[in-house]
């Protein structure tokens, strides 16, 4: 029996084509933001789950279970910093309650750009960016690919900032098991099930656009050419550039173990 958790916005459908139907009778797969299954995950209500990248630095003897992620080798559209000061004044910061990996890659990327470390505050998933009290908001998923209807003095993509910033790939999201999981045969699946959902991008896009209010070629686009679906090697340069910047600003739990940028370079 293994219970696996998938992120619920659009970003990841292309990760789980066909899963469920692939999957065991014993087996479950459970969707959900991606904040939540880290939690889950690490309670150990999960065996596999697709969790933001910045929780994997953190876990104990989490393994990488498969070369598919969500990443993204430049502008990603579904997430955004949108602020109401020039970006350098940025005081308080609102921070979506979905999010743990770009919650800290917009505090990395505004400390090493600007030297600017705001006080943070959660954005719930109740609320929407414009009714905030913060200066800019960080907003992920689904609700960041509508135009927004606040009044903005700036507005980023943080995939666009992170490549520009550090001439690496980013990585959101890996799929991560507990310690003792037995994981050969889902390594091969996960993949699959990216490999076909890669094949099959417009009738991915075609199903679920317009639930969502996108047309189809705009969700084929961001499926496309905003996510980057294989995680390789230039993808973890960008993880580790991203932990160390994590590290810097005292953003990572204490592990028990080694330092997890040698479990990083020594998995898969
Ligand atoms: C590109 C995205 O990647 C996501 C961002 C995550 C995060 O910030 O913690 C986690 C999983 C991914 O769903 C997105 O949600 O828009």
């Amino acid at each position: 029996m293994t219970r696996i958790g998938a992120v619920s916005y659009l970003n990841t459908k292309p990760l789980i084509h066909g899963l469920r139907d692939r999957l065991g009778p014993s087996d479950s797969l459970t969707l959900n933001l991606p904040s939540r299954l880290a939690t889950q995950l690490q309670a150990g209500e999960l065996d596999v789950a697709l969790i933001p990248s910045v929780e994997y630095f953190q876990g104990d003897r989490y393994q990488i279970v498969s070369d598919a992620a969500i990443g993204c080798r430049g502008p990603v559209w579904s997430v955004r910093l949108v602020s109401r000061v020039p970006v350098k004044k940025i005081r308080r910061l609102a921070l979506d309650e979905g999010s743990r990996t770009s919650a800290a890659l917009v505090r990395v990327l505004l400390w090493q750009m600007y030297g600017v470390r705001p006080q943070t505050t959660l954005l719930s998933m109740e609320q929407s960016p414009e009714s905030a009290d913060a200066d800019a908001v960080l907003v992920i998923g689904d609700r960041a690919m509508h135009p927004e209807r606040g009044v903005y003095s700036e507005i980023w993509d943080l995939g666009d900032r992170w490549c520009r910033h550090t001439e690496t790939p980013f990585v959101f999201a890996m799929w991560v098991a507990r310690p003792g999981v037995e994981t050969s045969e889902l390594q091969q699946l996960l993949a699959e099930c990216r490999d076909e959902g890669c094949a099959n991008l417009e009738s991915i896009a075609a199903e679920h656009a317009a639930a969502h209010g996108l047309t189809n070629e705009d969700l084929h686009r961001y499926f496309a050419e905003n996510l980057h679906f294989h995680l390789g090697p230039a993808e973890r340069s960008g993880l580790q550039l991203f932990q160390q910047g994590c590290l810097e600003l005292g953003l990572l739990r204490q592990r028990s173990g080694g330092l997890p940028t040698q479990r990083l370079s020594a998995d898969g």
